[in-house]
């Protein structure tokens, strides 16, 4: 048995395990089994909270579907609420994580007792075709008409925007854009509707889950191409079917800052 807690940030749930003891051996396996919706607990993915060398601590982030991702922004700031909460009882509200893509500092922020929110230090986005990677000699491209900036904030995102988020193709064009040949990885792909300079709505079909409630990552990506786009100024809150999170896109040192939500939804035991 496996003892596992459920939380959310924004309406992205996953299920976060404890492994500075190495309880789960075969992580890829356990991930599509635990996250079922009806044969498993249910969530989008699985989120190993490990012991780190080069950090406070470390995460890893499966997919439903198996897959590793290099980085997960909602579960960035779950983990580093359940760090505050149970590794550092409440006294250390700073630190760094290490994930796929490097190490993020956090600030938690609270009351003394009460979490409220945590800040991530998401890093510098990615533009680089290659690097992204996209197979094309730009990171703006063409797949089917429709035009796409894409950036990784470490994982691949492609951003695309759209008239409304209520009638946009996310479910029916989504999974398409996830595997086209543009993307040697896959991508995630997130479909923007722009309110003011600094108000934002985003859906988004992730890579390795389908459509989600929210996307850290994406979040980010979308702020970084809608300022590329001249679309918004680089600090928007950005509307998520879970929830708002809010982004900045820093002048100074190129970074993008990520805040928002994370919150507890139950504990159980997993039988592998
Ligand atoms: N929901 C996440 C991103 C999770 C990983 C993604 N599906 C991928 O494969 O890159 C977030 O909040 O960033």
């Amino acid at each position: 048995m496996i003892a596992f807690t459920k939380m959310q940030g924004a309406g992205n749930d996953y299920i976060y395990i404890d492994n500075r003891n190495e309880v789960v051996k075969n992580p890829a396996e356990l991930s599509p089994k635990i996250s079922d919706r009806h044969f498993g607990v249910g969530s989008d993915g699985l989120v190993l909270i490990c012991s780190s060398d080069k950090a406070d601590i470390r995460m890893r982030m499966f997919n439903p579907d198996g897959s590793e991702s290099e980085m997960c922004g909602n579960a960035s700031r779950c983990v580093a609420r359940f760090a505050w909460e149970r590794f550092f009882q409440k006294e250390k509200d700073e630190f760094d994580l290490e994930t796929g893509a490097g190490i993020k500092h956090i600030v938690i922020h609270h009351n003394g007792k009460n979490f409220q929110s945590a800040t991530i230090d998401m890093g510098a986005p990615i533009l680089e075709p290659e690097q992204i990677p996209v197979a094309a000699p730009t990171n703006r491209i063409r797949i089917d008409g429709r035009e796409f900036t894409c950036v990784s904030m470490g994982n691949p995102h492609a951003v695309t925007f759209v008239d409304s988020v209520q009638t946009a193709p996310v479910l029916t064009k989504g999974p398409a854009y996830e595997m086209d040949k543009a993307f040697p990885r896959k991508a995630n792909i997130e479909f923007v509707e722009v309110l003011s300079p600094t108000h934002a709505k985003m859906r988004v079909w992730e890579r390795g889950t389908g459509e989600t409630l929210a996307c850290g990552t994406g979040s980010c990506a979308t702020l970084v191409a809608c300022v590329l786009n001249g679309k918004t100024e680089r600090e928007i809150d950005l509307e998520l079917l879970g929830g708002t999170l809010h982004i900045e896109w820093r002048e100074d040192n190129s970074h993008v800052m990520m805040t928002g939500p994370a919150e507890f939804v139950f504990e159980g035991t997993f039988d592998e």
